[in-house]
């Protein structure tokens, strides 16, 4: 079988993660990473064997620094079939035009604006949509999280209206910029949070808003789920439905926080302690006055890694079942 040629462009929490799904897959392989500076990141990309791209102007420090450069990043992305764009917020957007000019498939991650691709992704709602496209933005964690426990109850329940409040952790736990450190602090501050509008990216006119505040926490965001469905169901229609789900797994067992399956994923021996599901509380699952609540915890790091994977598959034309692909990368992965 041909792979599918991968480039990882922005190779940090996001993009060593999916460099690595994508090397455990059969249908598709790195070609490349870039990094623009010859950090402990960059030399351990080199380690792993990855070849290393970087900005033509940086080439001279990356070799300074004994890092063996494969190329500019116009030359690795002249060299692929798909990049996955996993540059900071923001800054994604500067590189469409280089992709553009070498023709080649791009995805965009969750600090982009929807409309840089036109596509908003995410594997259990709308694999089909991204079926051959060029562009497609994988949702943000949250957005990812969300999408993966509304659409399922959607499509069994109906969602009349979802009112869901957001708890994010305010820095990944390798960052040593930003904070609060010891605040709580509403983020943003004029509502509704952007989470609740990109959900509707991926499911077109679902009722949903969303409040979010950052918290001084580094491990997880924490969601409390409030909906309203147009059917009647009972809690355990609702659990039964989320144990259906391959991305959502349920906790319990003495895990009364995010710190503590912060350690289950380090015992499942997962990379880097990652927890690629939804963690719901099937405990929480609760209907009072008629109205469906629970909590789930969203691991920021790692849930929308499977999700790019799933992406590359659909925009290639790799399967063009979702189900199938989602099943493959989980089989992959280790989900
Ligand atoms: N972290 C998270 O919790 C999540 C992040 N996302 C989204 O994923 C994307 C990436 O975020 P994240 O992985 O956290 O970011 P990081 O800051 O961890 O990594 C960004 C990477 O991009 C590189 N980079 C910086 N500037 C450039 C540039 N001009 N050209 C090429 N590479 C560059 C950096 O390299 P160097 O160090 O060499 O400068 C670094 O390797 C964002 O859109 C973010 O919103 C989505 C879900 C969760
Ligand atoms: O995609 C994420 O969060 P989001 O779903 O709140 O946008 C990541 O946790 C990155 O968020 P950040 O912009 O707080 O670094």
């Amino acid at each position: 079988m041909t792979k599918a040629k991968v480039a990882i462009n922005g190779y940090g929490t996001i993009g060593k993660r999916v460099a690595d799904a994508v090397m455990l897959q059969d249908d598709m392989e790195i070609i490349g990473i870039a990094k623009t500076r010859p950090n402990f990141e960059t030399v351990m990309a080199q380690d792993k064997g990855y070849p290393v791209y970087t900005l033509a102007d940086r080439v001279g420090s990356m070799e300074e620094a004994g890092i063996e450069v494969a190329g500019t990043v116009e030359e690795m992305v002249e060299a692929a079939d798909v990049v996955v764009d996993c540059t900071p917020g923001k800054v994604g957007v500067t590189n469409k035009e280089l992709y553009e000019k070498a023709g080649i498939k791009a995805i965009w991650q969750g600090g982009e604006a929807h409309e840089l691709a036109g596509c908003s992704f995410n594997a259990e709602t709308n694999y089909e949509e991204a079926l051959g496209k060029d562009f497609v933005r994988v949702v943000s964690c949250n957005t990812t999280g969300l999408c993966r426990v509304l659409s399922p109850l959607n499509n069994e329940f109906g969602v009349k209206k979802a009112r869901i409040t957001l708890m994010r952790r305010s820095a990944d736990p390798n960052d040593i910029k930003h904070g609060p450190i010891n605040a709580i602090v509403p983020n943003p501050i004029k509502l509704p949070s952007h989470h609740g509008p990109d959900v509707k990216t991926v499911i077109p006119g679902i009722d949903v808003a969303t409040t979010a505040v950052k918290l001084p926490t580094t491990l997880m965001h924490l969601h409390t789920i409030n909906l309203e469905l147009e059917k009647e169901c009972t809690a355990e229609d609702v659990e039964s439905i989320l144990a259906e789900q391959s991305r959502v797994r349920f906790v319990g067992q003495g895990i009364t926080s995010t710190a503590e399956i912060m350690e289950l994923a380090k015992d499942l021996g997962r990379p880097r302690g990652d927890m690629w599901e939804n963690c719901v509380w099937n405990e929480s699952i609760t209907m009072y006055e008629g109205e469906l609540y629970f909590f789930q915890a969203i691991h920021q790091e790692s849930d929308v890694i499977p999700e790019n994977v799933d992406a590359i598959r659909a925009m290639m034309e790799l399967e063009s079942d979702g189900q199938k692909s989602i099943a493959e990368t989980n089989a992959k992965m280790g989900i």
